[in-house]
């Protein structure tokens, strides 16, 4: 009797399971797949887009072909190059076997890529739950999501893929852009991170991998900004690549051919500018990790147009000048002080000349705003670049490093001339100030730090600030240990502060553009000013440098902790809608009109930024049959 009923419960089981499985269109379509014999009669799915990406029964990943992509409206959510399938379990298998191997050789960092691994199946199955991990350890995890591990993770990019996020624009999709824009399947998107790969942190040319630094950059508009996660879009803009390893290698995932260049480059970038505005006209696009050559082409073509900003030029200015300010007082001076203090610099790309103009235009300010303020401001800095000392002897010198070129008559009296190297000019020169955005790792080497012990300051500062952690000019041991306690010490990923063995602690600042670009993101949208001017910039950087107090500036701690940064970012965006306020450029936000804004005191801007912050909560879900 008791084998009866045992069968009886087993066959209603078995009735269940049936009707469970043939009540859904897509998983009658599963079993029908999997029955046929047939050859390869199509499958007739009732998803489109992400849905079938997120879906392991139709998922085909990046061997979806291009007319299937058109089909599917998958155009621009997958990288570009099409595989096949036995390239897509080779690709599979070279990373898991990579563990072996490492386990074998001893990896570089395994435990760092492996965090990132799980948090990012985390990010793929649940974004609120994410985002709170996220949020309550950020001081833990942005090392993980962000430089340096973001750096590894894009050099490694092929092997880690696993679901597409975020969409690609390639130059095969000239023409598409427009049409394929409405591929992505939010309404509404607020802010976008765009890179075309070609300088990645200090890796160089990644191509299409670099989609890894625009999501990281937005996990941190999520965290820090509360920029709401469904209204965020990581962009790689492919236009090929000039890294021969990648050109070489059959399972790279971006398109096979060298960089367009010229105009051809251009009309890809203007067409997608084009198409997301279009779109979306209020989005915010943050340009990162252009190549100089471009960096400043694109910026000067776009910024008085579109709602964007190049990270690297200037969320690295203003971020470097509230370190600069705050070294200022460190030494116990008034910040008014900075015009007079001599300032080097090694690195003149992107990052290099946007600081390099900003820390101008504020000593310019100081000295009270005139022409010659301006023109005698230049020359407190010396700038060498990869061929040594710029001066105005040097041929084809890059149209924006031109104005900081020194005058050979002027260096020839303190013993330099063009080309010196940055030895002697810190020999010479006996700088206030050593500042590293050269991607060079090792840069300030030991005899670079020798000649900086004869700095005129009483606090010199280091801006080791090149990324990911590899290509920091030099660390904070070495900075201490060599030019003395008193250093102030910054650099661009995250060091641990330095016990210097005589109960004394030598404090690692982390000078990173991210206590800023989130700041500038939600000022922008929160504002709806038009444009992101000079003004919006220099108010955030401002904020930055006020936020720290006279005690810890003495203690040489110049930047906050990053465990702060949800509050430094609702400060700065605060700022910037204050400065779009004052100069007219702001035009509300969603309810909030221009007017209404305008009336607000210095408080009720910051109430209102932080009212606006997504925070991660889980809402009640309702079903309702569109
Ligand atoms: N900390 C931050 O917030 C931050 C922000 C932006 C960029 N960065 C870092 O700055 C670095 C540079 O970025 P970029 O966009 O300006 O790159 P880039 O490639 O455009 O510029 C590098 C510059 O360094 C110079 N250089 C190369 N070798 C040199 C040497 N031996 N001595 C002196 N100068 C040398 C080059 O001539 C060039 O001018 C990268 O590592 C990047 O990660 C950091
Ligand atoms: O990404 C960073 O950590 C900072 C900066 O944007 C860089 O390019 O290095
Ligand atoms: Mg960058």
């Amino acid at each position: 009797m008791s084998n009866f009923s045992g069968q009886i419960r087993a066959f209603s089981t078995l009735i269940r399971h049936l009707r469970q499985r043939f009540s859904h269109p897509a998983r009658l379509l599963q079993v029908h797949c999997y029955t046929t014999t047939e050859g390869n009669r199509p499958t007739i799915v009732h998803k489109r887009s992400l849905d079938i990406l997120h879906d392991p029964w139709f998922n085909k990943g990046t061997a979806f072909s291009m007319t299937e992509r058109d089909r599917l409206d998958l155009r621009g959510l997958l990288p570009p190059n099409v595989m096949s399938t036995e390239q897509q379990i080779e690709r599979f298998m070279v990373d898991l076997k990579r563990l072996q191997q490492q386990a074998r050789d001893g990896p570089s960092d395994p435990y760092a890529l492996a965090k990132w691994r799980i948090l990012n199946r985390l990010h793929d199955r649940n974004e609120t739950m994410y985002y709170k991990v996220l949020i309550a350890n950020i001081k833990e995890y942005a090392p993980i999501v962000y430089t340096p591990t973001v750096g590894l993770v894009c050099q490694n990019y092929g092997g880690l893929f696993r679901r597409p996020r975020g969409m690609y624009f390639s130059a095969a999709d000239r023409g598409e852009m427009m049409s394929m824009v409405y591929n992505w399947p939010a309404e509404q998107v607020d802010m976008i991170v765009v890179t075309d790969g070609s300088r990645i942190l200090g890796l160089g040319d990644l191509g299409v991998q670099g989609i890894g630094i625009a999501i990281g950059k937005l996990d941190l508009y999520v965290a820090a900004a509360g920029i709401n996660p469904q209204r965020v879009l990581p962009v790689m803009i492919d236009v090929g690549t000039n890294n021969e390893k990648l050109l070489n290698d059959p399972l790279y995932l971006g398109l096979q051919q060298h960089r367009l260049d010229g105009d051809e480059y251009i009309a890809v970038i203007d067409e997608f500018m084009e198409a997301v505005f279009s779109r979306w006209p209020h989005v915010i696009v943050q340009f990162e990790d252009f190549q100089s050559k471009w960096a400043f082409k694109l910026l000067q073509r776009y910024r008085n147009t579109y709602r964007m900003f190049n990270d690297d030029v200037q969320g690295t200015a203003g971020v470097a000048i509230a370190g600069l300010l705050g070294a200022v007082r460190a030494q116990g001076r008034s910040m008014i002080d900075f015009p007079k203090q001599k300032i080097v610099v090694a690195g003149a790309g992107s990052a290099g000349i946007g600081v390099l103009n900003a820390a101008r235009k504020t000593m310019a300010r100081m000295l009270g705003d005139t022409e010659t303020a301006f023109d005698s401001a230049r020359s407190q800095f010396w700038v060498v670049d990869a061929k040594g000392l710029i001066t105005e002897e040097r041929q084809n010198t890059d149209l924006e490093a031109q104005p900081f070129a020194r005058k050979v008559r002027e260096v020839n009296r303190q013993g330099l001339g063009e080309g010196a190297n940055l030895v002697e000019v810190v020999r010479e020169v006996k700088p206030d100030v050593l500042l590293g955005l050269s991607a060079v790792g090792g840069l300030f080497s030991k005899e670079v730090l020798e000649a900086m012990k004869s700095s005129t300051s009483t606090r010199p500062a280091i801006f080791a600030m090149s990324n990911p952690t590899k290509n920091a000019e030099c660390t904070p041991e070495e900075a201490f240990s060599i030019v003395g306690e008193n250093v102030i010490f910054a650099s661009g990923s995250p060091f641990k502060d330095v016990d210097l063995g005589n109960g004394h602690i030598g404090h690692c600042n982390q000078g990173n553009n991210m206590y800023l670009f989130p700041g500038i993101g939600l000022g922008t949208l929160l504002s709806g000013s038009r444009i992101i001017s000079d003004g919006m910039l220099q108010a955030a950087a401002e904020c930055l440098a006020a936020y720290m107090t006279e005690e810890e500036v003495f203690k040489g701690v110049i930047y906050p902790s990053i465990s702060s940064i949800r509050d430094i970012t609702k400060e700065v965006a605060a700022a910037v809608v204050k400065e779009a306020i004052e100069e007219d450029l702001a035009e509300g936000y969603r309810d909030m009109d221009a007017r209404e804004l305008g009336r607000f005191s210095q408080d009720e801007i910051v109430e209102y930024v932080e009212k606006n912050m997504w925070t991660p909560e889980y809402p009640t879900l309702v079903y309702k049959d569109h």
